[in-house]
């Protein structure tokens, strides 16, 4: 069992509009798809860069950990996303090995994924999501 590449880079955005044509113009490409993710209070962006993607984060409240990162950080990477084939036993593995999970149970994120992230604290003050496509 090994994470099999960086699925996505998040970074925290003020305005999803503002970025989506700031970034555009820096990859000289389209962002392909907007999602909204209510429980984590965020609405996402998604451009494709070769295997991996960036993906940007706009709070839609003021509970979300996109408010609370961009009032005590600014805009910024805010996470990185590996990519796993078995989430149920990275998380078995990764919490055997000390890491601290934010959740018990795999999460349902965006662009059809099953996520679940280690606390920064654990991580040398990098939040580390674990991705894994749903097969349904
Ligand atoms: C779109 C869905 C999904 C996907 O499919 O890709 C996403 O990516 S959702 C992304 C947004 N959701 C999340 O980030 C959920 C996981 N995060 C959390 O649960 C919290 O943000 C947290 C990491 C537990 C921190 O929450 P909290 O303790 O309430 O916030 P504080 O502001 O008090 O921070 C405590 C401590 O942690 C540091 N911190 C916070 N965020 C980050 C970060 N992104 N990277 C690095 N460090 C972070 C913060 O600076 C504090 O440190 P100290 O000040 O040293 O105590
Ligand atoms: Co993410």
């Amino acid at each position: 069992m090994a994470f099999l590449r960086v699925e996505h880079i998040g970074i925290a955005i003020k305005s999803l509009e503002k970025s989506n044509d700031l970034f555009k113009k820096l990859f000289g490409k389209e962002h392909y798809k907007v999602e909204k993710v209510e429980r984590e209070g965020v609405s996402t962006s998604f451009f494709q860069l070769g295997e991996t993607k960036i993906e940007l984060l706009e709070a839609t409240t003021e509970e979300s950990a996109i408010s609370k990162f961009i009032d005590k950080k600014g805009e910024g990477v805010h996470h990185i996303a590996y990519e796993v084939d078995d989430i149920y036993a990275e998380m078995k593995r990764l919490e055997n090995e000390g890491f601290i999970l934010l959740s018990q149970e795999p999460k349902t994120g965006a662009d059809n994924k099953l996520i679940c992230f280690l606390h920064p604290k654990s991580t040398n003050g990098v939040l580390v999501e674990l991705c894994q496509e749903r097969k349904e």
